[in-house]
């Protein structure tokens, strides 16, 4: 493990660090203390050797990238069906393997149902889905997981490996990032490939006061993180021709440490992110009078209320509907801003919808840079006649409102 450096001059050879490791990673032998494949990088020998003996050494390595070709999506299950966010890492890669001469490559783990799931990707024009399917991926759990997915890119060195900014991407990505000591760029907003086959990774950065462009340039596979409707979802092609590659599991790889002891299916509802009509109330909307007002506009128009962060903080909604860069990133076909001034945290996670209608009293306000439509006027004398508006509409027009 040429990551992990002993100084053999401070080592007094104790075996606190091989006692303490908690892989079995380390063994202590006639010519000192040896590291294993089974490091994971953890840190735990570093700080509880009393000598100070054991220090992490960053140094990259001179690496010859072109043995890693073309992108690897990773692809979520939820609940037995495939993450839509997979579709949009499928065609943000199909674009960026264009430029590059790359194919895209799928790796999808799971238990029963996985092999049948990973039908639905060839249609996208991907052109290998590699399958990990066991009884022990039963349930979504980030170790044994994280064993498959780095078995596939140890096997296959993609240049590039793309995972959904999920809840358990998050929670896998890193654990792959460390293994192959390489970097993991979180969140981007948008990605393009240079010709010398580095990602260009812009992501908001410093609260989102600038776009930073991040590059992977020493190290391969690039990890990159996209959350859920951001990118454009690929499109399907005319003549699939991508395969089904089975891959080999042991018990060992689909082992895990994480024992699921029960589980709920809680009732799915229609997330933020998947709403077509969006109403946000932001501080404009100053008290709960407000936030009706702007409940009963996203009513009529069978939509759901957001807010902004002030709103949330200070207790009208919760973080599930809060747009931002510390909640959600909505692209709904109709959001209308009620109150709301438009900092760049807010607008960055909502400026990909269709249609943006801003109400705000200050003619100069930021949102109106955004906006589609922009009513300068009192969200308390306007939301009301809107919605009265649209009742009436919907009353006279048996087909309901039409956008
Ligand atoms: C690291 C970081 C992360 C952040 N993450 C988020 C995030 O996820 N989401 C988020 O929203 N913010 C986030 N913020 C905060 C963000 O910078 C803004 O402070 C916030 O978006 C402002 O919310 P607002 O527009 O509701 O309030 P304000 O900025 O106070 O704007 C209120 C607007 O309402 C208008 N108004 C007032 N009365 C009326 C009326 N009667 N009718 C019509 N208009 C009226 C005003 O002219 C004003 O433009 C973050 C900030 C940081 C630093």
């Amino acid at each position: 493990m040429d990551f992990l450096k002993f100084n053999a001059q401070k080592c007094s050879l104790c075996g606190i660090c091989v006692e303490k490791c908690p892989f079995g990673a380390l063994t202590m032998e006639d010519d000192g203390i040896k590291v294993s494949e089974n490091c994971r990088m953890c840190g735990i020998c570093v700080r509880q050797c009393p000598e100070e003996a054991i220090k992490f050494e960053q140094r990259a390595k001179e690496f010859d990238k072109s043995q890693w070709k073309d992108f690897l999506i990773y692809v979520e299950q939820e609940q037995g069906d495939i993450h839509p966010v997979t579709y949009e890492l499928i065609g943000e890669a199909r674009k960026m393997a264009e430029k590059a001469g790359y194919k895209v490559n799928c790796v999808i783990v799971g238990g029963e149902g996985t092999r049948k799931n990973a039908q639905k990707l060839l249609p996208y024009g991907t052109d290998k889905v590699y399958v990990y399917e066991h009884p022990g991926f039963e349930g979504l759990k980030a170790d044994c997981y994280t064993d498959a997915v780095a078995d596939c890119i140890a096997a296959t060195k993609p240049s590039s490996v793309l995972i959904g900014a999920t809840a358990f991407g998050r929670s896998m990505a890193p654990r792959l990032a460390t293994r192959f000591h390489t970097g993991l760029t979180a969140d981007c907003t948008t990605l393009d490939i240079k010709p010398n086959t580095d990602m260009v990774q812009i992501r908001p950065a410093f609260g989102g006061n600038i776009m930073a462009q991040i590059g992977i340039t020493k190290s391969r596979p690039q990890f990159a993180t996209v959350r859920y409707r951001v990118m454009d979802r690929a499109k399907k092609v005319e003549h699939p021709a991508g395969k089904i590659i089975e891959c080999p599991v042991s018990d060992a790889m689909a082992y895990s440490k994480i024992k699921i002891l029960s589980s709920e299916v809680i009732q799915k509802q229609k997330s933020l992110e998947e709403e077509e009509i969006i109403v946000v109330a932001g501080r404009g909307a100053r008290n709960e009078n407000g936030v009706r007002l702007c409940q009963e506009l996203a009513d009529v128009l069978g939509g759901q209320l957001a807010f902004t962060r002030p709103m949330v903080e200070d207790g009208f909604g919760d973080t599930a509907h809060q747009i931002g860069l510390s909640g959600r990133t909505v692209r709904p076909k109709l959001i209308i801003t009620c109150g709301v001034s438009g900092a760049i945290q807010f607008t960055s996670c909502m400026n990909g919808s269709e249609y943006i209608v801003a109400v705000n009293t200050d003619p100069d306000a930021q949102i109106f840079k955004t906006a589609n439509y922009c009513l300068v006027d009192d969200l308390f004398q306007i939301v009301p006649k809107l919605t009265e508006m649209l009742k009436k509409r919907k009353e006279d027009d048996e087909d309901g409102v039409s956008l």
